[in-house]
């Protein structure tokens, strides 16, 4: 064990109320909109493959051109309220909003720079009308934040002379004035999710983000702060240099989910994903493979099933409006949550053998157990390994408590669900009664 001043500050789960809200989430949603929706990955008639947010920093774009985006930023179809109309229907529990992303573009108007919404023709902060919004459908809000900055004049992606260090310092204070303007105009906002940190001039800063860490969490008790924010001073981020997570849950899975109960350390942690392989900002030309419905379902259900939550990303157009391809997910996502959404919420890793055939999840606090059922064995028989001496009371399906289903016995622990032939064509849940054995 090294000594860290700026390491970790707390080991294990958090264990207050907020926490244990987060923890319980089980879905969410991301958006990411911002100046990059306008061009929608392609640039002069050009379709570009890159993730559509980042093209002010693909070759051949002109970088000023890019950033006077913000004087054609009027999206007239913008209106949050569908958003999260939209986000209730999916039962999305939390969403995940850019405030800023690293072109800079503010989507609040924030004192500390002229690169805002109110420097633009549409003018009005949408980050309140986003939380204000969400708030009223009962999500909970979390604010994404990007520490790259790539329009502010002091960015550096490393300090290298005496210039580019009084040049960071005017940064850090720039982004610390964001950082509490937010969390003061917001103040309804559950947590921060960072991004843009890993480059070299703010992983030296382990003494100044874990000052403003602490300050942010003094000005906003219960504020949930992911394993991206900050590094220790032997620049380790996400695990200190003792191996301790950073912040309160693992920010590590961006577009891929943990396989196994061990990859997740004992950690709570969120998996941000994409509806196409990498494309966060919107892009006009969806390439490659398109995650369906049932591909996202069950990724929802992996991840619960490990403890985790699973946060699916919309792109925005650059009209403010949620494109056709995702409101049909959201539906179809929320058709199956309407019926199965009790094995999702507040539901945790279970702690029974993975099996082939899909996925359990523990209700939190209780010794309810939920099969989540992907792959139906062509036997029809669903094995389940029960931890030690657990007793399965009763077994019916969540859907519909009067199917039950009578466990038969194959050794001690284990036992074989006989299911009725054709009679699932959906993805289906299993509650378990159980009971602690002699
Ligand atoms: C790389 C990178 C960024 N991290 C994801 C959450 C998106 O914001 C992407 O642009």
């Amino acid at each position: 064990k090294v000594t860290l001043l700026h390491g970790s500050h707390r080991t294990g789960k958090r264990t207050d109320a907020a926490m244990e809200k987060w923890r319980g989430h089980g879905l969410g949603q991301f958006i990411h909109w911002g100046l990059y929706a306008i061009p929608g990955g392609a640039w002069n008639g050009k379709q570009y493959n890159g993730a559509a947010e980042w093209i002010r920093s693909w070759n051949g774009i002109p970088k000023s051109t890019y950033d006077s985006l913000n004087y054609s930023f009027n999206p007239t179809a913008f209106d949050a309220k569908s958003w999260a109309k939209t986000a209730k229907q999916m039962g999305a529990k939390y969403v995940t909003f850019t405030t800023k992303h690293h072109d800079g573009f503010c989507l609040w108007p924030s004192k500390y720079t002229k690169y805002t919404v109110a420097n633009s023709p549409y003018k009005k902060d949408i980050v309140k009308a986003v939380v204000d919004a969400y708030d009223q459908e009962g999500i909970d809000v979390i604010l994404y934040f990007s520490v790259m900055d790539w329009n502010h004049p002091d960015w550096r992606y490393d300090i290298k002379s005496k210039e580019d260090s009084i040049a960071f310092e005017r940064f850090k204070k720039f982004t610390r004035n964001q950082l509490i303007e937010l969390l003061t105009n917001y103040p309804t906002v559950k947590g921060l999710w960072f991004d843009g940190t890993w480059d070299t001039s703010w992983v030296k800063q382990a003494a100044f983000a874990d000052e403003l860490e602490t300050e942010m969490r003094k000005l906003r008790p219960g504020l949930i702060i992911g394993s991206r924010f900050r590094a220790d001073e032997n620049g380790k981020r996400h695990f200190d240099s003792n191996g301790v997570l950073m912040g309160d849950y693992e920010q590590g899975w961006e577009r891929k989910i943990p396989s196994r109960i061990e990859d997740v350390h004992g950690n709570d942690w969120d998996c941000v994903m994409t509806v196409p392989e990498n494309q966060w900002g919107y892009n006009a030309a969806w390439n490659g493979h398109i995650k369906t419905g049932l591909e996202l379902i069950e990724m929802t259900a992996r991840c619960v099933s490990l403890g985790g939550n699973f946060v699916l990303n919309f792109g925005p157009k650059g009209d403010g409006s949620i494109r056709q391809e995702e409101l049909k997910l959201a539906a179809e996502i929320g058709d199956w949550m309407k019926i199965n959404q009790q094995a999702i919420y507040n539901c945790g890793y279970a702690g029974y053998d993975k099996q082939d055939w899909g996925y359990f999840s523990k209700k939190t606090g209780t010794d309810k157990i939920y099969m989540l059922v992907f792959n139906v064995p062509v036997s029809g028989a669903l094995r389940i390994k029960t931890p030690a001496k657990t007793v399965i009371k009763k077994a019916s399906l969540l859907a519909d408590a009067t199917e039950t289903f009578t466990p038969e016995q194959i050794s001690g622990d284990e036992y074989f669900l006989h299911l009725k032939k054709g009679t699932h064509p959906q993805p289906f849940v299993i509650v378990l009664e159980t009971a602690p054995g002699q």
